[in-house]
């Protein structure tokens, strides 16, 4: 392993110029600093991001809440069995190419809740565990309606960082695909070497929002030029932003989508939860909106997802049906 000869940090940009600006100039400023970390690094830290404290414990508590529940429970919810792919994903069920034990992991995947399943459950209703409301249910639906929110005013800022019109993101974002994974990691002393919290990997689509436990450090992202890992802390009210593999393709490479992992580094559990952000399921290239050949973002998800679900055949059939 190489050593890092000076130790290199993600820029930590506030973004609150962006969404309340009090003067001319704050937008422009933050744009210009978005542009260059997402060039640079395509992951920086946010603060200002209008995202309470409160809820963010909430959503913790919610986390424990679920996680906690008995094994047989979470395995009745398990998204495997779910038209949506909501719901409950046990440690070991995802192995990435390369690695020799699969992902230490456990997760609870929601989304958009709408009433019935449609294009092969792109889109369609959540699962929810038996749990009280205000222990589960009302705080992560809450939550999940802020990073939303959030996504669409990232996606704005990265457009206007390639001189296009904050407007443009209302072109894919009528009914957006916003998976969003809550996560478990098991404690380091429990996870077997040559196992990874997570295994190196890029995400496939637009803009991640991720929110780290305090304290639970473990992210590590991959920079291409200093051919090293970067570590990430987790800091109370910062979360970090990623660029995917779709804004790295629209941009023509313009933003980078970078590499990253996951190695618990903590004696106890850690808790993350990442919001996708990627766009209307028929949308294509916002930036080359005259180009024909350009696949939409359901055609990009069925592609990317191919090997993973066996639904995928049929989902591609679906999204080019409807296209
Ligand atoms: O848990 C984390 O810190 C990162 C999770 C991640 O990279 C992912 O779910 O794609
Ligand atoms: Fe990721």
């Amino acid at each position: 392993m190489k050593m890092a000869v000076e130790e290199v940090e993600l820029p930590l940009i506030d973004i609150s110029g962006y969404l309340n600006p009090r003067k001319p100039g704050d937008k422009e400023a933050v744009v210009q600093q978005v542009r260059d970390a997402a060039r640079q690094y395509g992951f920086f830290q946010v603060k200002g991001h209008g995202i309470p404290l409160s809820l963010q414990r909430d959503l913790l508590r919610c986390m424990d809440n679920v996680f906690n529940l008995p094994k047989e429970q979470k395995m009745k919810m398990s998204f495997l069995d779910n038209p949506c792919r909501r719901g409950y994903e046990a440690s070991g069920m995802s192995h990435r190419e390369g690695d020799a034990l699969p992902d230490a992991k456990e997760c609870f995947f929601v989304g958009r809740d709408d009433p019935v399943v449609e294009l092969s459950g792109i889109y369609g209703p959540n699962i929810w565990p038996d749990l009280p409301e205000s222990d589960f249910r009302g705080p992560v639906s809450s939550y999940y309606q802020q990073t939303n929110e959030l996504g669409k005013s990232l996606w704005a800022i990265l457009l206007e960082g390639l001189d296009q019109p904050a407007e443009t993101v209302a072109k894919f974002s009528k009914r957006p695909i916003v998976p969003m994974k809550m996560i478990r990691y098991p404690p380091s002393s429990n996870v077997a070497k040559g196992q990874f919290g997570i295994g190196a990997h890029t995400d496939f689509g637009g803009v991640t929002i991720l929110f780290q436990q305090p304290s639970k450090d473990g992210l590590e992202v991959w920079h291409d030029s200093r051919e090293e890992w970067i570590d990430v802390p987790a800091l109370e009210d910062i979360y970090i932003i990623n660029c995917g593999d779709m804004i790295q393709r629209w941009s023509g490479g313009a933003y980078k989508s970078a590499r990253h992992r996951v190695i618990n580094k903590v004696n106890g559990e850690r808790l993350s939860c990442a919001t996708f952000w990627h766009g209307d399921v028929h949308a294509t290239n916002p930036l080359k909106p005259d180009d024909p050949s350009n696949e939409t973002i359901g055609q990009l998800l069925a592609k990317r997802f191919g090997n993973q679900y066996s639904f995928s055949k049929e989902l591609m059939a679906d999204v080019q049906a409807a296209a």
